[in-house]
């Protein structure tokens, strides 16, 4: 299969990686002008748990694909929430009749954007718990397994979305076809709602917070605004069942040493950060629906202050 990732920085190489390690003929595409030099000079450097290797990947800024007249059958995408909708403006040369769009990203909503662009019946949504960190242009970092979830959004794609859940795990990429993915992305969205802004504001990895005493309560706390939320828009999330999920990050041997994407984006890189589409969704949408959603609102704000207060742009 031909696959294009958009947006290849940490998650989207990882994807890209896995997925040409499994024999996919794959580009990455990203608008980051450093990273896409590194990787066309110099490979993709990887470090995975800690063993160094290095790929060639075919690697392209969307300018440089205009007049390559390229077909591909699968974009994955894994922008920014931020860079999603410039980023599908970029590559309109290589979203054909058949291409299939597969939005990755964290958060809730992304449909919208997807659909200025995308015919409904060739978009998949889903998300995932694999995680990936960037060392440098051109440098990623790799630890921990994951999953993922996916589904058509339009009851003509479920072929076109099984075939893809196969090639994901022929890549190892352990993908499932989710019957409700409304209800998969609200349960992922609980677990970076929960831990991506707060890691970033108590500046710890998963683990870190996890073992905090306070971090039970928190968690209930800010879980029961989303899933009230998630309610309203038909998806019944018990809360025990996304509170596990959170739980299972904690493991040091999983995926508890990583620093999530908000904490990398604002600590590390002084990036803006995913907020409005995590726990500021949850208060826009808790606004609509006179649901009252103060934890939510009270995080939102202070990581907009911690913005500021880095001065990110
Ligand atoms: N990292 C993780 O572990 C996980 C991330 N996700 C989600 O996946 C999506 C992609 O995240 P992720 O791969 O972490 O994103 P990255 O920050 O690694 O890359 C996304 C884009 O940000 C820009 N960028 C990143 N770092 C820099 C930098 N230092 N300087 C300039 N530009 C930079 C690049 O695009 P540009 O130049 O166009 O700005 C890049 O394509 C997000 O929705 C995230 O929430 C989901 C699960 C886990
Ligand atoms: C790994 C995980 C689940 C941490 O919240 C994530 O999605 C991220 O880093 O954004």
């Amino acid at each position: 299969m031909k696959i294009a990732i958009a947006g290849a920085g940490a998650m989207g190489s990882r994807f890209g990686y896995m997925l040409s390690q499994s024999g996919q003929d794959v580009i990455l595409i990203d608008q980051w002008k450093e990273h896409v030099k590194a990787v066309q000079e110099n490979g993709l450097h990887i470090n995975l748990d800690g063993e160094k290797r290095v790929v060639e990947l075919p690697m392209y800024l969307p300018s440089e694909l205009v007049d390559k007249n390229l077909e591909v059958d699968l974009i994955i995408l894994f922008t920014k929430a931020m860079q999603l909708d410039s980023m599908l403006q970029a590559i309109q040369s290589v979203i054909h009749e058949n291409t299939k769009v597969l939005c990755l990203l964290n958060g809730i909503g992304h449909e919208d954007i997807v659909e200025k662009y995308v015919a409904k019946e060739n978009i998949l949504l889903g998300n995932t718990m694999w995680t990936a960190g960037m060392e440098g242009p051109g440098r990623i970092k790799l630890f921990g397994q994951g999953s993922v979830d996916l589904q058509n959004i339009h009851p003509d794609g479920q072929k076109g979305a099984e075939e893809v859940v196969a090639v994901l795990n022929e890549a190892g990429l352990n993908a499932m076809y989710s019957e409700n993915v409304l209800y998969s992305i609200y349960k992922k969205a609980c677990v970076n709602g929960t831990l991506n802004g707060l890691c970033t504001l108590l500046d710890v990895n998963i683990a870190g917070f996890g073992n905090t005493t306070h971090a039970d309560t928190i968690i209930r706390t800010i879980v029961n605004e989303f899933i009230s939320v998630a309610a309203q828009e038909g998806v019944e999330l018990e809360a025990e069942v996304a509170i596990a999920q959170i739980q299972a990050t904690f493991d040091p041997e999983g995926i508890g040493l990583h620093y999530p994407s908000m904490y990398q984006d604002l600590m590390i890189n002084h990036r803006l950060t995913e907020i409005d589409y995590i726990n500021g969704a949850i208060v826009k949408k808790g606004q609509k629906y006179g649901i009252a959603t103060p934890y939510c609102a009270f995080l939102t704000q202070l990581i907009h202050c911690k913005e500021e207060i880095l001065n990110v742009k």
